[in-house]
């Protein structure tokens, strides 16, 4: 058996935060705002994952209401769900995602998210692939007023 899942996120870029995407700290002079650490492809792949199990989305296991996960790192969200799709009796098929920012450049540093990944999700390399793309300058992204990232995920029953 098989299972679909999709999940999409949106964080705005401000000054004095990090910038964390795909588990990986970015050099740059802007970072993503959020109850977390904000990990806009972290999220969008929990999400990809909740969607596939039929188990709601990342706001409802981890309220932004709750203090116990303000900062926190959003590895441990992914760990966590990933510990319910293995509970849950299933395992990564292959994970598709797209990181849309204008800018900083990402593309050094996907190989390294690509490993973190899949680490976190107790999955082969080869089952996860990580893209990056501009919107041409165009909308909220194109202006540098936030990143946003979706994923899709195909999850296999473990038999
Ligand atoms: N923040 C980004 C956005 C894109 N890239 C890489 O640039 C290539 C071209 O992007 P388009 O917007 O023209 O689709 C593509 O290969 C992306 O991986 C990047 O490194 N950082
Ligand atoms: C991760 C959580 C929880 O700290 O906070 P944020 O970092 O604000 O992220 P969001 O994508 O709005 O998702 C759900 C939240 O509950």
């Amino acid at each position: 058996m098989m299972r679909i899942g999709h999940g999409y996120d949106v964080h705005q870029l401000v000054s004095d935060r990090d910038l964390i995407i795909g588990g990986v700290e970015i050099d740059y002079h802007y970072g993503l705002l959020g109850h977390s650490d904000a990990d806009v492809l972290l999220h969008a792949i929990c999400d990809a994952i909740l969607g596939a199990l039929g188990e709601g989305d990342i706001g409802k296991h981890f309220p932004d209401s709750d203090p116990a996960f303000k900062g926190i790192d959003s590895r441990k969200l992914l760990r966590h769900v990933v510990e319910k799709m293995l509970g849950s009796g299933f395992r990564i098929g292959n994970l598709d995602s797209t990181i849309i920012c204008q800018r900083p450049k990402l593309a050094p540093h996907i190989p390294q998210m690509v490993e973190r990944i899949a680490e976190d999700c107790q999955a082969e390399i080869g089952r996860i692939n990580v893209k990056a793309t501009t919107t041409e300058k165009l909308g909220f992204t194109g202006r540098g007023e936030g990143i946003a990232a979706d994923a899709v995920v195909l999850l296999e029953k473990i038999v």
